[in-house]
């Protein structure tokens, strides 16, 4: 049975003093309001453990917003999948379109993050989602569907049980203008479609498919409402208490 989960990628924001208060105040509020979707937030990587450390993790998990491709050594700035999970961090981002286009990640990359991932029994919240200029084209569809393939291709279906998809179309991330409910559906809905023809029904059922881009607490309960789509990869509005925590109560 696949989890709804409600994730906030807190990206380059936040000094340690801000991450560490608004840890404790989304704290505060899970553990009192006991949420029934999954929440997750992603600092930056040199607040993991501090973070890790304040929050109850049955109410709040921690996720890393980026892996190496590499399992270790001489890759100055990077961080490892072993190192994280030496940290107790069983989640991480993968493959965000933001690192798709300042750190000309391609699908390959991604594979490879994904193996470090799989190989450490990391979570991986796999991003995909096609450029403006793809959507206008109407190759959005064709577009996510090789980044899923591409992505995933040296994986067995028994490797990915826990595997999240976050589709972020790239034109609504930090614009303001989300996907419509019934856009994000059709194409959650192809993305499910794709994990069945290739890995079959059970991965198919079980993966949980996130939308990303312009999540507010205005439009959360609609999109959440639809059939596909298993919650949410928030930027913006989670770097607010008041805004993160009412999306994430949009799970009733
Ligand atoms: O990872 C999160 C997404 O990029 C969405 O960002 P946003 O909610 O600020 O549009």
């Amino acid at each position: 049975m696949r989890n709804n989960i409600v994730a906030g990628n807190w990206k380059m924001n936040l000094t340690f003093e801000q991450a560490l208060q608004l840890a404790n105040d989304l704290n505060a509020w899970a553990t009192e309001n006991k949420p029934t979707a999954k929440v997750i937030i992603a600092p930056t990587s040199i607040y993991l453990q501090a973070i890790q450390e304040i929050v109850d993790g049955d109410f709040v998990q921690v996720a890393s917003q980026d892996v190496s491709n590499s399992e270790k050594g001489a890759y100055t700035g990077d961080i490892s999948a072993e190192q994280l999970d030496s940290i107790g961090i069983n989640c991480a981002i993968v493959g965000h379109s933001e690192r798709r286009e300042y750190q000309q990640e391609t699908d390959a990359i991604i594979a490879q993050k994904l193996e470090q991932l799989f190989n450490k029994d990391i979570t991986p919240i796999l991003c995909v989602g096609e450029k403006l200029e793809e959507r206008q084209a109407e190759k959005h569809f064709d577009v996510v569907k090789s980044q899923i393939l591409n992505a995933l291709n040296p994986q067995k279906a028994e490797n990915l049980t826990k595997l999240v998809i976050a589709y972020e179309p790239v034109w609504a991330i930090g614009t303001g203008v989300t996907a419509s409910p019934e856009q994000a559906q059709e194409i959650h809905a192809f993305i499910r479609s794709v994990l069945n023809e290739t890995y079959g029904s059970e991965v198919a059922e079980n993966t949980s498919i996130l939308y990303g881009g312009s999540v507010n607490p205005s439009n959360a309960e609609e999109l959440f409402s639809q059939k596909d789509i298993d919650g949410g990869l928030v930027g913006g509005a989670s770097l607010k208490v008041e805004d993160f925590s009412q999306i994430i109560a949009a799970f009733k």
